[in-house]
């Protein structure tokens, strides 16, 4: 005879040690389900202490509060059963842990066995990897009665259940502990799987086939928001049974997190009832429960939407979490600081509509301003953003009247600055000093670079004066050769599209301008913007200046970083793809001069790569050098490999 349980999936918006903050969101939560008459809850990967803790993990104070905080959460835990994740300190190890709480104490504690290693994960450098399939049983806190550790399954009445912890999921099938899997009803994973464009298929696939796989229902509970400054995660909660997805909660919500049920329903199996190491009671006193409203389609459109839904999400949170009073941004009117200002107004338009008088006043008393803009819509976005326009005698008309368009339909609060007096004044010094005239022909790049440097402690002062954060505007195609002055345009506290490249921004902006994103109506602003070449404009206008004369066009760019960075391809592969991919377009002899140039340009700027203001993580294709992209300082730039090429070309009689 088939039962139903209410099963409940929660996303939270953490913040790294914010003990009583994380405490006072879970407890939320857990009021959440309680209401929807929950029977069983779980929560994101590591919700007591955060995620992204990094070497706080290594800390025994960490541990040891964490311990504190599970005990006392699980001791006001008694209608439902709560699964909680902490670091677990056991004989000199540390664990990844999930706490099972029920009737007021931790009954069994779930471990991860495949730590996360790639891309932006060390979990190695702070955790042990619980054996895979073994079960131990050790009092924990003040409760000297021994309780499940490792892997095991559970029983609450007759359903049988157990728990993933993120990474254990995306191994291979054959590594995953299929042997619980057999006996269980269902598995819980608790997660903290960062957001990526495109990735949110392979995670969905992934949770689909564990239900399918295993013939088992499958709920995975993600982390949301921006927990730690670079990392972006999407808060979806996602049920499967038999092979399809039955129930996902909102993604990208811009929250506090948020409560996902799906009534699961199941039919007893004896042979593993028998097997489960602890039976949990089920708790007579939930009344019958009130029907669930099930959502099965994405509530994203699409990749354009995630990465403005993703960016302005992890721009709020960045804000309120630095307790940052609004944003400060040259905006040049071009496409780079363009996508940076609607990024802010998409924020303020999502903002305005989700936040409830409730939560603007947790997130926002320490900035009184902006919570009275609230009441006139108007006024939000004067206080969110103060743009500026900075000209040199190298600056145009189109750039500025873009620039000013632009701020006056996002409705910023925009300035304009002439910073030539600054750099006359910096190259009458120096020219005096050296006893000569400064010129183009001599002195290109230092005259360029004194126009952008001259730019940075106007803003910087703009971005003290209203306790506002300093947003840089790189993108990851600049960054990849290190195109942009250091301590000039670098100048920021926040490099938000880093991590994005060129292309996508192009792309990106025209949707934007014809039919808006995320809720922002279309911004036929940005009309000017959209058809400007990439410029720096730093050079005298008789030079034309164009990044891709001065560089080489953007997509030949990205290829070269997706095959040699990306992809990790030995040059002499990269090459050929980068022949088959542009090779109706462009001269073998030029691509392989490109291709040089990149190298080298990509290896010398590592150094720069590692001053530029923190940048989010939106794609995997990302070149932070902290959690990504870790390469050396110093090194030999590819000259032996680009040597080769060069010789192996000449043989075939390819180049000249
Ligand atoms: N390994 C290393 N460790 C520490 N410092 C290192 C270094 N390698 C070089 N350096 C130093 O780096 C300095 C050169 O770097 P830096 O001063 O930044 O200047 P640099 O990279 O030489 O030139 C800046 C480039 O960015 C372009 N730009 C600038 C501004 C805006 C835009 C735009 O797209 O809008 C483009 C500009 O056209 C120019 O091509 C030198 O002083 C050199 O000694
Ligand atoms: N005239 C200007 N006024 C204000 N800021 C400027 C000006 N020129 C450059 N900047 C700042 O320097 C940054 C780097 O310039 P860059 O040319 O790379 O970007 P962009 O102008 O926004 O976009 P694009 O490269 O598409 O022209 C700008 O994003 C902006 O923050
Ligand atoms: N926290 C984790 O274990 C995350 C790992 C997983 N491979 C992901 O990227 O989503």
């Amino acid at each position: 005879m088939p039962q139903t349980l209410r099963l409940g999936l929660a996303s939270l918006n953490q913040t790294p040690l914010d003990w009583p903050g994380n405490l006072e969101r879970i407890r939320a939560v857990v009021r959440q389900a309680q209401c929807q008459q929950v029977h069983l809850l779980c929560l994101p990967e590591l919700a007591i202490t955060g995620y992204g803790c990094e070497d706080a993990f290594l800390h025994p104070d960490t541990t040891t509060r964490a311990a504190q905080h599970v005990t006392q959460l699980a001791a006001e835990i008694d209608q439902l059963v709560l699964l909680v994740g902490f670091p677990l300190s056991l004989d000199g190890h540390c664990y990844n842990g999930l706490a099972v709480c029920a009737e007021g104490a931790v009954r069994a504690i779930f471990c991860k066995s495949y730590l996360a290693r790639q891309g932006i994960h060390y979990e190695p450098r702070w955790f042990d990897a619980w054996p895979s399939g073994t079960l131990d049983r050790r009092p924990f806190g003040d409760n000297p009665t021994p309780i499940p550790i490792g892997n095991f399954t559970l029983a609450y009445d007759d359903f049988i259940f157990s728990s993933e912890i993120c990474e254990d999921a995306w191994v291979t099938r054959d590594k995953r502990n299929c042997r619980l899997a057999r006996y269980a009803h269902f598995i819980f994973n608790a997660s903290a799987s960062h957001f990526s464009m495109g990735k949110a298929d392979v995670r969905e696939n992934l949770v689909r086939d564990s239900s399918r796989d295993f013939n088992i229902g499958y709920g995975y509970a993600n982390l949301l928001g921006c927990e730690s400054g670079r990392a972006i995660y999407d808060g979806e909660c996602l049920f499967a049974h038999e092979g399809r997805i039955v129930q996902r909660g909102p993604r990208l919500e811009c929250s506090d997190g948020n409560v996902t049920v799906y009534d699961f329903p199941y039919e007893g199996r004896a042979e593993a009832v028998t097997t489960c190491e602890l039976r949990l009671p089920r708790n007579a006193a939930i009344p019958e429960a009130t029907p669930v409203s099930y959502q099965t389609e994405r509530d994203v459109a699409d990749e354009d939407e995630a990465f403005a839904k993703a960016a302005s999400t992890a721009l709020i949170d960045y804000m309120r979490k630095s307790r940052a009073r609004g944003f400060t941004l040259s905006l040049s009117g071009g496409v780079d600081s363009s996508t940076v200002a609607v990024l802010v107004a998409v924020a303020a338009s999502r903002m305005r509509k989700a936040l409830d008088p409730a939560t603007r006043r947790r997130w926002f008393t320490y900035f009184p301003e902006l919570l009275e803009a609230f009441e006139n819509p108007d006024r939000l976005m004067p206080q969110l953003l103060t743009t500026v326009y900075q000209g040199t005698r190298n600056s145009g008309p189109v750039t500025r009247n873009a620039a000013e368009k632009l701020a006056q339909s996002l409705g910023a609060t925009h300035l304009n600055l002439d910073v030539d007096p600054m750099v006359s004044a910096y190259t009458s010094a120096i020219s005096q000093a050296l006893g000569r005239p400064l010129t183009w022909e001599q002195d290109d790049i230092a005259l360029q670079n004194i126009q952008a440097r001259s730019r940075g402690p106007s803003v910087w002062m703009l971005a003290n004066i209203r306790g506002s954060l300093l947003l840089s505007t790189s993108n990851r195609s600049e960054v990849a050769v290190g195109y942009a002055t250091m301590d000039g345009d670098t100048c920021g506290g926040l490099s938000p599209i880093a991590g994005v490249a060129k292309s996508f921004l192009q792309h990106w902006l025209v949707r934007v301008e014809q039919e808006g994103v995320a809720g922002l109506a279309a911004v036929p602003a940005l009309r000017t913007v959209n058809e400007q070449e990439p410029t720096a404009e730093l050079r005298p206008p008789n030079a034309a200046q164009e990044d891709e004369k001065d560089l080489m066009p953007y997509a030949v760019l990205d290829s070269l970083e997706e095959f040699l960075i990306g992809q990790r391809l030995p040059l002499r592969e990269a090459f050929q793809k980068l022949c088959t991919r542009f090779e109706t377009q462009r001269s073998r002899t030029q691509l392989l001069e490109w291709t040089a140039k990149f190298c080298r340009m990509f290896a010398t700027s590592q150094w720069k790569r590692e001053r530029y203001a923190p940048a989010f993580h939106l794609d995997d294709s990302n070149l932070d050098p902290k959690t990504w992209a870790r390469y050396p300082i110093l090194s030999g730039c590819f000259a032996a490999e680009i040597q080769e090429l060069r010789e192996e070309e000449a043989s075939n009689g390819e180049t000249p």
